[in-house]
């Protein structure tokens, strides 16, 4: 069997003040066995929250024929927020040829992709100046159906598109959401545009692989049945670990858990390679949105190598011991050969680079980093993918989604709700005047007072 992820955790293990023992791993392994057990049972149910676990074993007909039809056009544009983007934004980055957007129609062979996620005018008018609306498909992703970023953004295409082409405007979009509920739900009923179904059971942040993820991947050209066997097989191979240190998610999950007990409050998520940077930010709400509750879980940090050694590696090295270090290594990347030689004296100390490759230079740092930081007494995990590709990808995320939700378990917390991001949304619908929220405007002012009280301008 062919390798899908090494995790290496050797280094995850230290002493001092605040030690994260091997032994102490043992302890936990009958509480994990039992989280697992929970999250396959549920998952087996179908259980609100737990859908995300079934996802590989999806038929992807009607996403595939979706992707077909988006497939037809100059360019799609994918509204949403949150979990309706991030995962597309990290399947783009690492799936699809870097500077996509510029490349030659001829070479692309597929639509231009752009993301309308943050309600930042700048980028709407900038977009809609590079557009021809009439060859541009237009994603609309929620799975509540009313985030009021999105709605914003949709409303503005919806109208925009229809002073273009007039009533056959809703030929031009996709709605995806959930299957009854939701206000897209009710406009994709009532105008007949497509739409595809966000299955109940599956959250925004576990939703990549579902039709939130697929549908533009695929028009895009990416292989999403290969995306969907990689998680499976990941699926497939987990559940046969039933010993905690032969089962990587189980360890990962004890590890986290020990890290967060002992004050290790920060899990820094670095991938080597620009076209990890993205899973950088998925991980991060995953991680984030789910296991930050009732004062528990550990802040994500997105860095990204080799660039942040040369912006965070000097806080990570010899900063406060809070941090719990992730690097993920590529083993395979494409050949990118220096100069053999460069016949100029003056450059004869870089030697040492001449033809070197590029992607083992990657690599090498990556090594070297977790060495420096090891060195420096801090806890270190090592991930390695075989390659930047469909199967792997899919493969890691759905082991990053299995983790996460282990980690909630043994927190004994709901990793699969949201409930400290409602407060933020009815101040800003009462804000923004909407109807049965106007008694939050009093609050909302007040609260801001607070910050206003002390206000210094220069
Ligand atoms: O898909 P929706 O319902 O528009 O939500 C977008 C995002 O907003 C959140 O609800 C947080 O506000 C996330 O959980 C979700 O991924």
């Amino acid at each position: 069997m062919d390798e899908l992820l090494s995790v290496s955790v050797g280094a995850a293990f230290v002493g001092g003040d605040r030690p994260v023992l091997r032994e102490n791993i043992d302890d936990l392994s009958k509480m994990v066995e039992e989280a697992d057990v929970l999250l396959r049972e549920k998952g087996r149910d179908d259980v609100e929250g737990f859908g995300w676990i079934n996802l590989p074993y999806q038929d992807l007909s009607e996403t595939i024929k979706i992707g077909r039809w988006l497939s037809g056009f100059e360019a799609i544009v994918q509204i949403g927020i949150g979990g309706s983007a991030l995962g597309n934004r990290m399947l783009a980055k690492a799936l699809l040829p870097p500077f996509y957007n510029e490349l030659d129609a001829s070479v692309r062979k597929a639509p231009k992709f752009y993301l309308l996620e943050n309600p930042d005018p700048k980028t709407a008018v900038s977009l809609l100046d590079r557009l021809d609306l009439s060859k541009t498909a237009f994603i609309v992703v929620s799975k509540s159906g009313s985030t009021t970023e999105t709605a914003a953004h949709f409303l503005w295409a919806w109208q925009k598109v229809r002073e273009k082409i007039g009533e056959r405007a809703s030929d031009n979009f996709l709605i995806i959401t959930d299957p009854r509920k939701g206000i897209l739900r009710k406009f994709a009923k009532s105008t007949g545009c497509r739409s595809l179904n966000i299955p109940e059971s599956v959250g925004g942040r576990y939703s990549v692989l579902s039709s939130v993820g697929l549908a533009t991947a695929s028009a895009l050209g990416i292989n999403i049945e290969k995306l969907v066997q990689g998680a499976k097989e990941m699926d497939q191979r987990l559940v046969l670990r039933s010993h905690l240190w032969e089962n990587p998610a189980w360890l990962l999950a004890c590890i986290n858990l020990l890290h967060a007990k002992a004050g290790r409050n920060m899990a820094v998520m670095m991938p080597y390679g620009d076209d990890l940077a993205d899973f950088a930010e998925w991980f991060a709400q995953l991680w984030g949105e789910s296991l930050g509750k009732e004062g528990y879980g550990t802040t994500p940090v997105r860095a990204l190598g080799a660039i942040d050694q040369h912006s965070q590696l000097q806080l990570y090295a010899e900063g406060p011991d809070d941090k719990l270090i992730t690097i993920i290594d590529v083993k395979n990347r494409p050949l990118f050969l220096l100069p053999d030689v460069v016949d100029i004296d003056a450059l004869k100390d870089l030697e040492f680079l001449y033809g070197k490759a590029l992607g083992d230079l990657l690599s090498i740092e990556a090594r070297s980093t977790a060495s420096a930081l090891v060195k420096a007494g801090k806890p270190v995990i090592y991930l390695n993918i075989p390659e930047v590709s469909e199967r792997y990808i899919g493969a890691l995320v759905f082991f990053y989604e299995y983790v996460t939700a282990l980690v909630g378990f043994l927190m004994k917390i709901n990793p699969f709700d949201q409930p400290g991001v409602e407060q933020g949304k009815r101040y800003i619908y009462s804000l923004m005047g909407r109807r049965g929220y106007e008694e939050y405007v009093k609050e909302v002012e007040e609260y801001f007072g607070a910050c206003q009280n002390t206000e210094i301008i220069i």
